[in-house]
């Protein structure tokens, strides 16, 4: 690190070892290792430089972004990297690229649903990039309801040959990542029609473009759908549009795992649950709940360096004025999104487990962990992006008007994660689907079907429906027992209160849509529960490291009780506490601000970012930001000469027409 590090007192105010925070944050030592040393060989890399990016037209942006992908693999290559290199490679790199979806949704779209043969087939040429795949199911007209696609896959028996066709404008594929300019082939999602019958959505790979010179394939109709949202940001990526007019694909290219077409044409439904066609999704939205602690933590780390470097106001005799991040509401909007950050990053390592954990039980035919696996990916999947697009728009304003620069770092990155509340379903939509889950849970109640994993509290519903909060002062809210009582009680009384509701009605569909609304809170409620059970379990494991486990104390501390302060109405409304206990708990969270305020600096230190990964002058490492703000400002195209273009043609005969204008 050249030069003074202006940030160094803030640093040694550290009541713990950031080291062994680091460790921490990363998940294991050698997750710690591993992302250090691959983030650092990017970050020296001038192959990977972000400089100008945000200035370039789209064309150059795109092209930009080809040259990098293409370089990083030929890195990968050259360096033999493992997989597990390779994606934190392309994670440090930090440009969305057609490679996101290649990786992470064509090939697992191949692996879940594909056969033992078709992966054989299919997946050493992914893997090899000699050919590269995009995740093709959105069309125009339908995204959230997938039932309701409309691109048909024929099978004609003649042939032995699926004929895929968009047989309207809606049904034109709208939205895949790397479609537009780049993918070889994708994996489509269709209507499957044999025999005259449709037998709903399956999964088809398709190729689209000639392997030789790169031309869309006859009856394939393919390009950009154009400028999203935010200069540079998301534009790296070409999200397509596709029409098939009458495209034949062999019918073995269907992916033949959940159900078959024979040579005859008989529709086979094997005994895996259809669900099963869902599986990319499920397994995409946990990578978001991992990856939305990544977007949150580097911008609560820019918007916690700056302010503490930013001054303004209380300078007495002279003095320095205060930093920004002593002020009380800078604390209460700041920290509860530094603690959010840790809560996701832990609740994100639990889901992998559950994954992970419903990925082998599927494999041995056990399918009842299925339901409550997607009900936590989409539950988990719509709370933590949202709640991290918030919080990086709150970190912008957290940095005055700077935040507003792009050399702040901040606008890109919120418009790179904001259609992330969108993409991989709608957070409404999929909270939408964890109330089914819950509204099932709770009509099951009494049946003798036990509620076992995260839905296990339901199984108390008797206690939880009648017990009340004993906090009697402040610091009783630190009690584990207390808060999980209270996260329970007001979850299970929501969705009880719903169900309730819900009965009133004789037609259920039209009381769920009714009341869509309350059980989208009763959603949020579930989900907040989990987030803080797990952070809280997480607290009871042995965790190494002078003072390390006391801050995760302190910011489990914030994360629950600005939640259980946000939602008061809740936890008021379902007569679990009382006004007296809230008010409480307020001031338990107003002393734990405190107790994190000295930490702050090194709390956002033990992500372990990079300048180069944070891209953001005013969240440096060395907080040297006003130097660099002002040299950053001179690099800008308009400031390349003192006469701007268009001076003469346009200012010059204003000026002049105001000059006759005053003589007259
Ligand atoms: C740059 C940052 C990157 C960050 C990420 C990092 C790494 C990620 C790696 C790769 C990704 C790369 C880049 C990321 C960028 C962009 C990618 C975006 C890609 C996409 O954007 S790609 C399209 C996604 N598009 C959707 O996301 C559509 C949403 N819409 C649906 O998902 C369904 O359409 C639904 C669920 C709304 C209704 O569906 P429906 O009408 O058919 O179902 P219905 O409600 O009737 O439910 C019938 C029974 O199925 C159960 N059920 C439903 N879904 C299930 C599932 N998934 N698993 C197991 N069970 C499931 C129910 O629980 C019920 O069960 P039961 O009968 O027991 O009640
Ligand atoms: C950047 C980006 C990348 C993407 N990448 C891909 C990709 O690679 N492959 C791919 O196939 N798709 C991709 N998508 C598409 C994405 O998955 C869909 O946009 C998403 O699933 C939402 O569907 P929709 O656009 O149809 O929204 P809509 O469903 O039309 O949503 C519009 C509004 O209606 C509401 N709504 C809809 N249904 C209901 C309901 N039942 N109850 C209550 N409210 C409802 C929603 O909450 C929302 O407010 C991408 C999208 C984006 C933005």
């Amino acid at each position: 690190m050249e030069g003074v590090d202006y940030l160094a007192d803030e640093r040694k105010k550290a009541e713990f070892d950031v080291n062994e925070m680091k460790i921490v944050w990363a998940g294991s030592r050698h997750n710690f290792e591993l992302s250090d040393r691959i983030s650092k060989l990017v970050a020296n890399d001038p192959g990977f430089s972000k400089e100008g990016r945000t200035m370039l037209p789209r064309k150059e942006l795109f092209k930009n972004t080809l040259r990098k992908a293409t370089y990083a693999w030929k890195r990968i290559i050259e360096l033999r990297l493992s997989e597990e290199e390779a994606a934190k490679l392309r994670h440090f790199v930090d440009e969305p690229a057609f490679t996101d979806l290649h990786w992470g949704m064509f090939i697992p779209a191949i692996k879940g649903q594909g056969t033992d043969e078709q992966q054989k087939k299919w997946l050493p040429l992914a893997y090899k990039m000699q050919i590269i795949g995009c995740y093709a199911q959105t069309e125009l007209g339908h995204g959230s309801n997938v039932q309701g696609l409309e691109t048909t896959a024929t099978f004609d028996p003649q042939t032995d040959e699926f004929v895929i066709h968009s047989p309207t404008l809606t049904s034109s594929k709208w939205w895949p990542g790397g479609l537009g300019k780049v993918s070889t082939h994708a994996v489509v999602y269709a209507r499957l029609i044999t025999n005259g019958k449709d037998y709903g959505i399956n999964g088809f790979i398709v190729q689209l473009r000639s392997l030789e010179d790169h031309k869309p394939l006859p009856g394939v109709t393919v390009g950009d759908i154009g400028l999203k949202f935010g200069n540079g940001a998301y534009n790296t990526m070409d999200n397509g549009v596709l029409r098939f007019d009458h495209v034949r694909i062999p019918r073995d290219q269907m992916l033949m795992r959940v159900s078959q077409v024979t040579r005859e044409g008989k529709y086979v439904q094997s005994d895996v649950p259809r669900q099963l066609l869902y599986g990319t999704m499920v397994y995409v939205r946990q990578t978001i709940v991992s990856d939305a602690s990544n977007a949150l933590s580097r911008a609560v780390c820019i918007a916690t360096r700056y302010s503490a470097v930013r001054r303004q106001f209380g300078s007495q005799n002279g003095g320095q004025e205060i930093q920004v991040i002593d002020y009380k509401t800078q604390q209460n909007r700041l920290f509860p999104l530094l603690a959010s950050a840790y809560a996701f990053r832990f609740v994100g390592e639990w889901l992998k487990w559950l994954y992970t954990d419903v990925t082998q039980r599927l494999q041995a035919n056990d399918f009842s962990t299925l339901p409550e696996a997607h009900a936590c990916t989409a539950g988990l999947k719509s709370l933590t992006t949202t709640a991290t697009a918030d919080g990086i728009e709150e970190c912008r304003k957290l940095c005055g008007g700077h935040g507003y620069l792009c050399s702040s770092g901040l606008p890109e990155l919120f418009a790179v994660y904001v259609p992330a509340c969108t993409y991989e379903g709608d957070n409404t939509v999929l909270l939408l689907q964890v109330a089914r889950f819950l509204m099932k849970t709770v009509s099951q109640l009494g049946s003798g079907k036990k509620p076992v994993g995260t839905i296990a509290y339901m199984g108390r519903i008797e206690h939880l429906m009648q017990c009340r909060s004993d906090v009697k002062q402040a610091k009783d809210w630190l009690k584990p027992s207390a808060v999980v009582e209270a996260f329970e009680a007001r979850a299970a009384r929501m969705s009880v209160a719903c169900a309730q509701n819900l009965s009133k009605f004789d037609n259920p569909e039209e009381g769920f849509a009714e009341l869509a609304a309350d059980l989208a809170e009763a959603a949020v409620a579930h989900c907040q529960l989990i987030v803080v059970s797990k952070f809280i379990e997480k607290l009871q494991q042995d965790i190494p490291g002078e003072g390390v486990k006391q801050q995760l104390e302190v910011l489990c501390g914030i994360y629950y009780l600005f939640l259980l302060h946000k939602h008061q109405g809740d936890f008021l409304g379902t007569g679990y506490i009382t006004s007296k206990q809230a008010s409480l708990a307020n001031d338990q969270l107003r002393a734990l601000y405190s107790q994190l305020r000295p930490n702050a600096i090194s709390l956002v230190d033990a992500f372990n970012y990079t300048d180069h990964f944070l891209d953001s002058i005013l969240g440096r490492y060395d907080g040297n930001v006003y130097p660099k703000l002002y040299e950053a400002a001179w690099k800008d195209p308009l400031n390349q000469s003192d006469i701007a273009d268009g001076f003469h043609e346009y200012i010059r005969p204003l000026l002049k027409q105001q000059l006759r204008t005053a003589r007259l």
